[in-house]
């Protein structure tokens, strides 16, 4: 029998179960994986929750950081093709962790089924498994390694502007590693394939310094991590523990102005992997166009109002407009138009532009 054939079908129902799954844990994927065709839109689903598990323990304020830390560890050995700790030994250490039945999250009813995860994602093409994992390992190994350097002191204290692209390429810069690497198993020119390699990180790391500045208050009230940095918090003269103090608010407020415009440094090379990106195997342009337009809109409020981002109000973009990107994309936005709504997106709220038929 060829190892094709020994591989474990996947099974139907946890298929289904996975794609549920991120509905309820992610918007950002929930979009992206409903508007892939098959079969990357189950690779990236499997993907995007094999990465999900770590970062729910990794943002998990209740669990003491030595032991979020061995967890990680553990998860690591767990994903290493050269390691036989198995998923269930993952499961039974975080086990005292999870929160009571009653209290049961959609995030955590993840780690706590992460055997089943796992499993399912153990049934996809061998080819595919090779492309997740070792991005997938980078991530769980980088937020072990940011876990045990503020282990003393509870959630992260970002220090500098390269520790948080340090920090972004770790949450980030690795899931487009990860996404490239899926993408790219065919044959692609090889100056193309090097396009999308230099590119797919700073796509990360604009989608994740964007979600940065916009959540500010959150991080810090809800999970103890400050991300803006301390020596840029110094320039201002805001204490890094009084980020959302009013006293400060104007202060604060030029930080996530410069946070947002580092995010912005890396539009260009985004668009310029969209412009590149191989469309086959069931990626659409549409799956990574509408959360660069979507970052692109955010960004414009976020720069218009920074002081919302440090309080309970936020930072967003009204979901008529998310509903007018995801429309404009579905209905055939190509790679030539995307400069032109990336101007529109930037300018002002986008609205669908008047169909025949209206
Ligand atoms: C090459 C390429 C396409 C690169 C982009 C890589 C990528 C999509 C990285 C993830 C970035 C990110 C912060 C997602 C937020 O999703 P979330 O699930 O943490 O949270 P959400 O619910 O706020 O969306």
């Amino acid at each position: 029998m060829s190892q094709q054939d020994e591989r474990p079908r996947v099974d139907q129902a946890d298929l289904q179960w996975c794609h549920e799954s991120v509905q309820g844990v992610s918007r950002t994927f929930a979009l992206t994986v409903d508007v892939l065709d098959e079969p990357m839109s189950s690779y990236i689903c499997l993907g995007y929750l094999v990465c999900r598990i770590a970062d729910t323990v990794e943002d998990a304020s209740h669990i003491p950081p030595t032991d979020q830390a061995e967890l990680l560890r553990t998860y690591d050995a767990v994903l290493d093709p050269d390691d036989d700790t198995g998923a269930e030994r993952f499961a039974s250490e975080v086990e005292p962790h999870l929160p009571a039945e009653e209290e049961m999250t959609d995030d955590w009813a993840v780690v706590r089924d992460s055997p089943r995860v796992l499993q399912t994602f153990q049934s996809l093409p061998e080819d595919v498994q090779h492309a997740v994992v070792p991005p997938a390992r980078e991530l769980v190994q980088g937020m072990a390694e940011f876990v045990e350097r503020y282990d003393d002191r509870g959630g992260l204290r970002i220090q500098t502007r390269s520790e948080l692209e340090e920090y972004c390429y770790y949450a980030a810069g690795t899931v487009g590693n990860l996404i490239t690497n899926l993408v790219t198993r065919h044959d692609v020119a090889a100056d193309r394939r090097r396009r999308l390699y230099d590119t797919a990180e700073e796509f990360g790391l604009l989608l994740q310094l964007v979600n940065i500045s916009k959540d500010v208050y959150d991080d810090y009230t809800a999970e103890d991590n400050v991300y803006l940095p301390a020596e840029w918090l110094r320039d201002a003269g805001v204490p890094q523990e009084e980020i959302i103090e009013d006293e400060h608010e104007e202060n604060a407020a030029s930080v996530v102005r410069r946070t947002a415009e580092f995010a912005g440094s890396f539009l260009d090379d985004a668009q310029t992997y969209l412009e590149t990106v191989p469309l086959r195997d069931g990626n659409t342009l549409e799956a990574w166009a509408i959360p660069f337009l979507l970052a692109v809109g955010t960004l414009r409020e976020l720069l218009s109002r920074p002081e919302d981002a440090l309080s309970a109000k936020g930072v967003k973009i009204s979901r008529q407009e998310v509903l007018a990107v995801v429309t404009e994309m579905r209905d055939g936005g190509s790679r030539d138009s995307l400069e032109e709504l990336r101007r529109e997106v930037a300018a002002g709220p986008y609205h669908a532009s008047p169909s025949n038929a209206d």
